[in-house]
């Protein structure tokens, strides 16, 4: 995309039956920035996300995205009993031959170069060798994000990334998420923690009652614009 945009939603609406949940949603990703998305439970958070992966189609509006995103979940998806590099592999199985994809062994070795490579990017190269079922949540969260990156993705998007994970953990995911903006990617996380946003995104940008309510850097977002993205309504009271 010719203006340095990495993903561009206009106008995304989108309704479950006679539920409008998307009225018109607007947003402009940059490569580089870290957008964090905010607003209370049920506001369409999750579905703005699947509508640009195609995990839901759209009612009306227009995505267009920079490559293909690539996406990970709170509930983070991996082979328990395979190994870190697996699992990492395993995001570039659309790009090999269907015989190279049935078995991790014939996997070939630049495939597992590169996601030796992703796994470095996220800080866990020396538990490449080990079962993702041993490993703790945050480093699950991390080998779900190089699986991600093995995508060759330019944009990442991230459902709730660190619901699951303790305060520290959430902490450094999300930074994790922070440094992989700062390398390029443009990176989008729904996050249920203002004061993590606060801390690690470049924008926030809230939605409430199908519309987006705050789209600003986040130094410029007041606690009473993020308090009322959680209030009934969106209204301060
Ligand atoms: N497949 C579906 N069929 C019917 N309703 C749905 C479907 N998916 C989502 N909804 C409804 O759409 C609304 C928005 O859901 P969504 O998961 O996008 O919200 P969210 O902001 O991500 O919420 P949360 O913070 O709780 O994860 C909710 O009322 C939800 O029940």
């Amino acid at each position: 995309m010719p203006d340095g945009s990495a993903l561009r939603i206009s106008n995304l609406r989108k309704s479950f039956g006679e539920h409008r949940v998307l009225d018109g949603i607007d947003v402009d990703v940059r490569a580089g920035e870290f957008v964090a998305v905010l607003g209370a439970n049920g506001c369409g958070k999750s579905t703005a996300l699947r509508c640009v992966v195609g995990l839901e189609r759209p009612d009306a509006g227009e995505i267009t995205v920079d490559g293909r995103p690539a996406m990970v979940f709170q509930r983070i998806h991996l082979v328990n009993r395979r190994s870190a590099l697996d699992n990492v592999c395993a995001g570039a199985l659309g790009r090999l031959p269907l015989r190279r994809s049935l078995s991790p062994r014939l996997f070939p070795r630049e495939l597992r170069e590169e996601a030796m490579w992703c796994l470095e990017r996220v800080g866990l190269a020396d538990h490449a060798g080990r079962r993702t079922g041993r490993l703790s949540g945050g480093q699950q969260q991390r080998v779900a994000i190089a699986r991600a990156l093995c995508q060759r993705t330019n944009v990442l998007l991230a459902d709730e990334p660190v619901s699951a994970l303790d305060p520290s953990a959430a902490v450094r995911i999300s930074e994790l998420l922070a440094s992989l903006a700062a390398e390029g990617l443009a990176v989008v996380a729904v996050l249920h923690q203002p004061q993590l946003a606060v801390r690690c995104a470049d924008r926030i940008v809230g939605l409430s009652g199908g519309q987006v309510t705050v789209d600003a850097p986040t130094g410029a977002v007041s606690s009473a614009e993020l308090d009322a993205l959680y209030v009934p309504g969106g209204v301060v009271v």
